[in-house]
C-alpha cells in the first residue's frame, strides 16, 4: 500500500508533498516581518483609493433626495453670509432635501446648522487636511475622506443639485467642476444655483460677455447657472428643475414603451 502523501489546501489550490510551502498564507499575513516600503507605492495607494470609494458608496447609498451646499470655509458666525448659509440649509431641509456640505467651518457649518435646526438630515463630507480639523458640530452623518477627488464623486453621486454661496478657490473649484459635468453631459440632473448676486454678479457677467465673445463656451452654457439672493427661490429653482426632469424621464419612458409595443425593440444602448 502507498503511504498517503501530505497535502495542504490554500483557497482553491491544493499543494502536495514537497510543493507544500514552508509557511501558510495566514502566517505570512499575520507575522509582521519584511520591508514595509510597499505601503508608500502607487499600487498600494490605488487600493486605498478603492477602499475609500467602497466605504463612501456604502455609507451614503441610502441618503435620500439631497442637495450639496458649497461656500467659504472662512465665513464667520454672525456675518450676513453665515446667516444666508443657515437660511439656505433650513429651506432645503424644510423642502425635504438632505443637506450635504464639506463638513468644515464657515458656510459649510452654517448650512449644516440651518438644516439640522430645521429638523432635516445634515451630512458632512469632510476632508483630511495637513492641519488638524474636525467636522463641524451640526452634522448627523459625517464621513471623512483622504482624497479630494473621491469626496467630489460623493457630492455628485449623492446629491441632485448644487447650491454655491460666496467662497474662494475651493468653492470656485466645486462650482466649475459641477458646471463642467453638466456641460459635458456627465450628469444630467443638476441645477447649479449661485446665491448672492452682488458676490457672483461680476463672474456671471464675465461668463456672459468674455467667455461667450471669445467662443470658449456655447451660447446656451451661461444658462447652466442660475443666480438668486432668496433661499426660497433656491428651493423653487431646484424643485422646478427636478419636476421638468421627471417629466422628461416619463416622456422618454413612454416613447420607449410605445416603440417596444410597436415592435421596434430596444436600440441596445445602455
Ligand atoms: C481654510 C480653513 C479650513 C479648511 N477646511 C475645510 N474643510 C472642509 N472643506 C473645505 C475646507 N476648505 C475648503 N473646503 C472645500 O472647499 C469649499 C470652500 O473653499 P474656500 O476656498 O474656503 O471657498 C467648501 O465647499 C469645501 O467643500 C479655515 O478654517
Amino acid at each position: 500500500m502507498t503511504e498517503s502523501r501530505k497535502i495542504r489546501r490554500a483557497g482553491p489550490l491544493t499543494y502536495h508533498g514537497s510543493a507544500i510551502p514552508d509557511t501558510t498564507t495566514d502566517q505570512r499575513l499575520l507575522d509582521r516581518r519584511g520591508p514595509t516600503d510597499w505601503v508608500h507605492t502607487d499600487p498600494w495607494r490605488v487600493m486605498r483609493i478603492q477602499s475609500e470609494f467602497v466605504e463612501g458608496f456604502g455609507l451614503l447609498s441610502e441618503v435620500g433626495r439631497a442637495v450639496s451646499v458649497f461656500g467659504s470655509a472662512r465665513t464667520k458666525p454672525g456675518t450676513p453670509n453665515y446667516a444666508l448659509g443657515e437660511r439656505v440649509g433650513a429651506r432645503l431641509a424644510e423642502a425635504g432635501y438632505s443637506v450635504i456640505t464639506g463638513g468644515g467651518p464657515g458656510t459649510m457649518e452654517a448650512a449644516n446648522k440651518g438644516a439640522q435646526e430645521a429638523g432635516g438630515h445634515s451630512i458632512g463630507l469632510g476632508i483630511e487636511l495637513p492641519f488638524e480639523q474636525s467636522l463641524n458640530g451640526y452634522i448627523d452623518m459625517g464621513v471623512t475622506f483622504r482624497y479630494f477627488f473621491v469626496r467630489k464623486t460623493m457630492f455628485v453621486k449623492y446629491s441632485q443639485a448644487f447650491v454655491v454661496l460666496p467662497g474662494g478657490f475651493g468653492t470656485l473649484d466645486e462650482l466649475f467642476e459641477s458646471v463642467t459635468l453638466v456641460q459635458t453631459g456627465k450628469v444630467t440632473r443638476f441645477p447649479v444655483v449661485l446665491v448672492g448676486s452682488k458676490f457672483w454678479g461680476g463672474l456671471v457677467d464675465w461668463v456672459r460677455s468674455t467667455l461667450l465673445d471669445e467662443g470658449v463656451i456655447s451660447p446656451d452654457d451661461p444658462d447652466l447657472i442660475t443666480v438668486t439672493d432668496d433661499p426660497d427661490e433656491v428651493v423653487e429653482i431646484i424643485r422646478k428643475a427636478h419636476v421638468s426632469l421627471a417629466r422628461r424621464d416619463f416622456e422618454l419612458e413612454r416613447v420607449a414603451e410605445e416603440g417596444l409595443a410597436a415592435g421596434n425593440g430596444a436600440n441596445g444602448a445602455e
